[in-house]
């Protein structure tokens, strides 16, 4: 047998026949072969930046780098960038709003058109690329962002976001990179799931496939690593991605874009475009190829998004259904039990309701205090409270910074403005706010008379948490009552307590009250990898950000079944 015929039939088609379109990771994958392990994720670590300690210092040179390129130029898409114009829009910083943060060129429809063309070409290579090609690109970015450009991005979020170092540290940094070795993980946990039953003479696979089309990104402002867990999630398993982040997260998301693109991200597989939302999204909706939106931003908008969906399926403008991924509102709860440790509750709750200005979807914002332990807390809170400094992240010291821009300010502010002229509301603390440097306002508690005021309904998503005093004998009635109220959104919620009886209850009647559920601690801070997240309700569709069911999401199964014996006869046994 000549030399030139020993080559597997495979390899000889590659060589010979491959045409010119297909991408090189389908060729370098004829080099190895074996079914691949990768390896196991981990949480990075988080660092401290304490006075002096080295990441403090290379912190504070990044942000003094940073600013010193004020404003910054974000560049959208590269396939779009050409047809666009300006640099119109501009983004102020949370922390001194008559600073230009970014300025950017706001994409017009028909660069939206052409960005999901471009996607739409690039998808059969990227799908055709061998997952473990796929997988090292999002673990060299882990390492990206955890190394070479950690201090970078906590900057983009520090100015661009009002996030203080900690903040940033387990977002930017912790979060992102969790997400993508994560994800990761989950995408080859989907590829192992495989029948394990086979009849005789039969063989039967799952075939993981991405979604025809493309999937449709829409993040936040507040997370800069939920951007990256938007996509990496569908482009880990072959989708290609149309990526609209929030116009007051535009820098720390392009930070993300060039991070993948260093990577060895194909340039075309994750196309970022910017500019108005709405212009943005009918283009995307009008699509006859749109197959996903993976959303995480405010319930009413995904309400609004899901309805558009549903009339784009009615008007049978869809090949399949568009798959709606959303992590949305929420408006959470701390419930304290008479047998709480006070001293913890408080300190969790300060966390829970002021870290970052409440501008987490997790941050408690409703709380329920028994009147037997409601002097202590209050006492306790108020001075815990008393230490608290607020003011730009760049100062260290600073627990409080801004909330993100003017419109956030207004919402808050006027909601405060209508609770401290409210007879029913007695304010524990803070009330005051001032916009005259950047959009600061004070961590702010009131105190209800009554258990139904509006407050305990109303996401403002800012630091005001409301408060009410139960009688230690109604716990059973309150569970009704916190569950029926907080908008009808079930994110987080918390229970502190000492008496277990008393901890089941609550996670028993409140079962549908939180996606996620914490004893004797704080409601946000989930960890990926530890504490998948999301709640349903008007929360939104629970796939649990940071789990292998997000990522699923992005899959469309197909089974394949293959005989290796032949059929002997037409008729049943019991034909005879
Ligand atoms: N559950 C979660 O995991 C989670 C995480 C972060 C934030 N959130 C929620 O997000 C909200 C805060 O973030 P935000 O202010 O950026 O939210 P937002 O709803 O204003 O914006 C989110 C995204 O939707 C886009 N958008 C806004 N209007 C749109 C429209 N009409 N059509 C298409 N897209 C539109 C925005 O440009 C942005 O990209 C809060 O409600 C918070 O609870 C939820
Ligand atoms: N996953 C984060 C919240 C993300 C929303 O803002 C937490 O658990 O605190």
């Amino acid at each position: 047998m000549s030399s030139r015929l020993c080559v597997p039939r495979t390899i000889r088609t590659t060589l010979s026949t491959r045409p010119k379109s297909i991408a090189w990771p389908m060729k370098r994958s004829l080099a190895t072969a074996g079914i691949y392990k990768l390896p196991p994720p981990y949480n990075e670590q988080n660092l401290h930046y304490t006075p002096q300690s080295p990441e403090r210092e290379k912190l504070v040179a990044a942000l003094s780098n940073l600013r010193s390129q004020l404003p910054v130029s974000v560049p959208s898409n590269r396939d779009v960038q050409s047809s666009t114009s300006g640099g119109e829009s501009k983004t102020y910083m949370p922390s001194e709003s008559s600073s230009v943060f970014a300025q950017y060129r706001p994409n017009s429809k028909e660069d939206v058109a052409a960005a999901i063309q471009s996607a739409l070409d690039a998808k059969q290579a990227w799908q055709d690329t061998p997952f473990y090609d796929r997988a090292a690109i999002f673990l060299r970015a882990a390492e990206l962002v955890s190394g070479k450009y950690r201090y970078e991005l906590m900057a983009a979020t520090m100015l661009g976001q009002g996030k203080n170092a900690w903040q940033a540290e387990i977002d930017a940094a912790a979060e992102l990179a969790d997400f993508f070795r994560y994800n990761v993980a989950f995408a080859q946990e989907i590829y192992e799931k495989q029948p394990t039953l086979h009849a005789q003479g039969q063989s039967g696979r799952l075939d993981w496939r991405p979604l025809e089309g493309f999937v449709y990104a829409v993040s936040p402002f507040n997370f800069t690593a939920i951007g990256g867990n938007l996509i990496s999630a569908p482009a880990l398993t072959g989708n290609v991605v149309v990526w609209k982040p929030s116009p007051s997260n535009v820098y720390a998301s392009y930070l993300v874009h060039k991070i993948l693109l260093e990577a060895g991200l194909p340039p075309n597989v994750v196309q970022l475009v910017n500019g108005n939302a709405e212009d943005i999204t009918q283009v995307v909706f009008d699509h006859r190829e749109f197959s996903a939106l993976a959303f995480v931003g405010s319930s009413d908008v995904f309400k609004d998004l899901y309805v558009k969906a549903a009339e784009g399926v009615g008007s049978r403008k869809y090949r399949d259904f568009p798959r709606m991924v959303a992590e949305t509102s929420g408006k959470n709860f701390h419930l304290i039990h008479a047998s709480a440790d006070i001293s913890n509750a408080v300190k969790h709750t300060v966390r829970a309701s002021f870290e970052y200005s409440g501008q987490k979807c997790s941050a408690c914002s409703r709380i329920y205090i028994p009147r037997s332990r409601a002097p202590q807390f209050f006492q306790e809170i108020k001075e815990e409270l008393s230490q608290l400094k607020m003011g730009p992240p760049e100062d260290f010291e600073n627990f409080i910074g801004p909330v993100i821009h003017q419109g956030a300010f207004d919402k808050i502010t006027h909601a405060m403005d209508e609770a401290n002229a409210d007879s029913r509301l007695e304010r524990i603390a803070g009330g005051g706010y001032d916009s005259s440097k950047g959009f600061y306002i004070e961590p702010t508690i009131y105190r209800s008379d009554t258990v139904d005021h509006a407050l305990f309904d109303k996401e403002l998503f800012g630091p005001v948490l409301i408060s009410y005093v139960y009688e230690d004998n109604d716990f059973d009635s309150l569970l009704t009552t916190i569950d029926k109220q907080g908008g009808g959104f079930a994110l987080t919620g918390a229970i502190f307590a000492t008496d277990s009886a008393a901890i089941r209850k609550a996670e028993n009647r409140l079962r549908y009250a939180a996606g996620n559920f914490y004893t004797n601690c704080k409601t946000t801070g989930a960890v990926i990898g530890q504490q998948s997240f999301g709640g349903s309700r008007s929360s939104g569709t629970n796939d649990k950000a940071g789990s292998v069911n997000m990522v699923m999401r992005f899959t469309a199964a197909r089974t394949l079944k293959e005989e290796f014996g032949k059929l002997d006869s037409v008729l049943y046994p019991s034909n005879a």
